[in-house]
């Protein structure tokens, strides 16, 4: 079956590279963008960069944000609102990024974003991803117009974070897995194009791995364009399914059971070498996921992501609850075969 239409909402302008964020100006002028912004940072980015950014615009406010959340994202819309800005500026990692994308898309602005961390591939996608309540609210949202990633920054930013943008890209091997999983078993919608692209941008990150290295800004170069190449994935799928599957169920449950533990990143990473398991067994490729995760340093165990094995399991157990999302978990994973798969990973230990 032919769509009848297929839209995909792509920024117009991708700026990346050493010191571009004094090239922020321009991109603004570039995009015919005129007015006053309102920038959306959180802490750190906003010390960080937050300056640069300032210099560079007209007067403009800043809201700082401490948490993805709906509240957050009324107070972007109702400050941007009374001060009638013109576009929003979201500066930092995902969660303000996130925060200003559902917010310029409910205001219908324009959006400019500066990634200040190569941590989730949020930074092109048109989605934008806010836990509610018991479940998550990943909608598509336009994207920004522009993204300007200044791999400067991106370098100095802590290890963790690069690590955390490469385990979000491997996670793709399972997204489409389950992606693929959904279409034979649900009929969901596929793209053989966003699939390729979303297992090619993984594929070609765990090739560099090598060249992956802290303090190297070449690294910041490879993860954000593989960041920049898996958000125009689900661009073209219009959905975050080729870079999300049943490995980000489990992160989401994480966020809810113990949160603030971990980045994303890592806990999606984490995650997807048990979802491997649980589509391909031993025989699969688990231990190949395993180790590209342990190459470029990101954990692979649940304690090293300060997560207590019982929260690994109730989050492994209720997952396939956090969202209408097919994927290998089916109905839910029973307690026991949740603990024998963490176990047999060495994702927990044997007790
Ligand atoms: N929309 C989409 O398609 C996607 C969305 N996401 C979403 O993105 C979020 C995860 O992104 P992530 O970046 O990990 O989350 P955060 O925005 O919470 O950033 C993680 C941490 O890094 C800090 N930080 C950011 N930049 C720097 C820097 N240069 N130096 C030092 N510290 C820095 C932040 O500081 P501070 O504490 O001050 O904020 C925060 O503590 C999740 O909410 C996830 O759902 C993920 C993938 C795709
Ligand atoms: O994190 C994401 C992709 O890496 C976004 O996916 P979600 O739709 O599950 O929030
Ligand atoms: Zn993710």
């Amino acid at each position: 079956m032919f769509d009848k239409s297929t839209w995909i909402k792509l920024p117009r302008n991708v700026v990346v590279g050493h010191g571009v964020v004094d090239e922020l100006g321009e991109t603004i002028s570039d995009l015919h963008l005129t007015g006053e912004p309102l920038i959306i940072t959180s802490p750190t980015p906003n010390e960080l960069a937050g300056g640069l950014v300032r210099a560079q615009v007209p007067e403009s406010a800043t809201i700082i944000v401490e948490e993805a959340s709906f509240e957050s994202i009324e107070r972007v819309i109702e400050t941007a609102q009374a001060q009638a800005a013109d576009y929003l500026i979201g500066l930092g990692g995902g969660k303000p990024i996130d925060i200003a994308k559902m917010a310029a898309d409910e205001i219908n602005c324009g959006l400019v974003s500066l990634p200040t961390a190569a941590s989730h591939d949020g930074i092109v996608s048109g989605r934008s991803s806010i836990p509610e309540g018991d479940s998550r609210h990943s909608v598509a949202a336009d994207p920004p117009l522009a993204v300007v990633a200044d791999t400067e920054i991106m370098a100095k930013a802590p290890w963790e974070l690069t690590t955390a943008g490469c385990a979000d890209i491997i996670s793709n091997y399972t997204a489409v897995q389950d992606w693929r999983l959904a279409k034979r078993l649900k009929n969901v919608e596929y793209s053989e194009y966003a699939g390729a692209l979303s297992e090619m941008t993984a594929e070609m990150l765990v090739d560099n791995a090598d060249s992956i290295k802290p303090n190297l800004e070449e690294s910041a170069w490879i993860v954000v364009k593989a960041l920049v190449s898996s958000g125009v994935a689900m661009s073209i799928a219009g959905s975050s399914r080729p870079a999300s599957g049943a490995e980000h169920l489990i992160s989401h449950q994480l966020d809810r059971i113990a949160p603030g533990q971990a980045l994303h990143g890592h806990q999606v990473g984490v995650a997807s070498i048990i979802t491997e398991y649980l589509h391909n067994g031993d025989g699969g490729q688990w231990r190949a996921i395993r180790d590209a995760l342990k190459s470029i340093d990101a954990p692979t165990t649940a304690a090293e992501i300060g997560i207590s094995d019982d929260d690994l399991l109730e989050a492994l157990t209720t997952a396939h609850e956090i969202r209408d999302r097919y994927t290998i978990l089916g109905n839910g994973v029973s307690l026991d075969a949740a603990y024998e798969t963490a176990a047999v990973t060495g994702v927990i230990d044997r007790q």
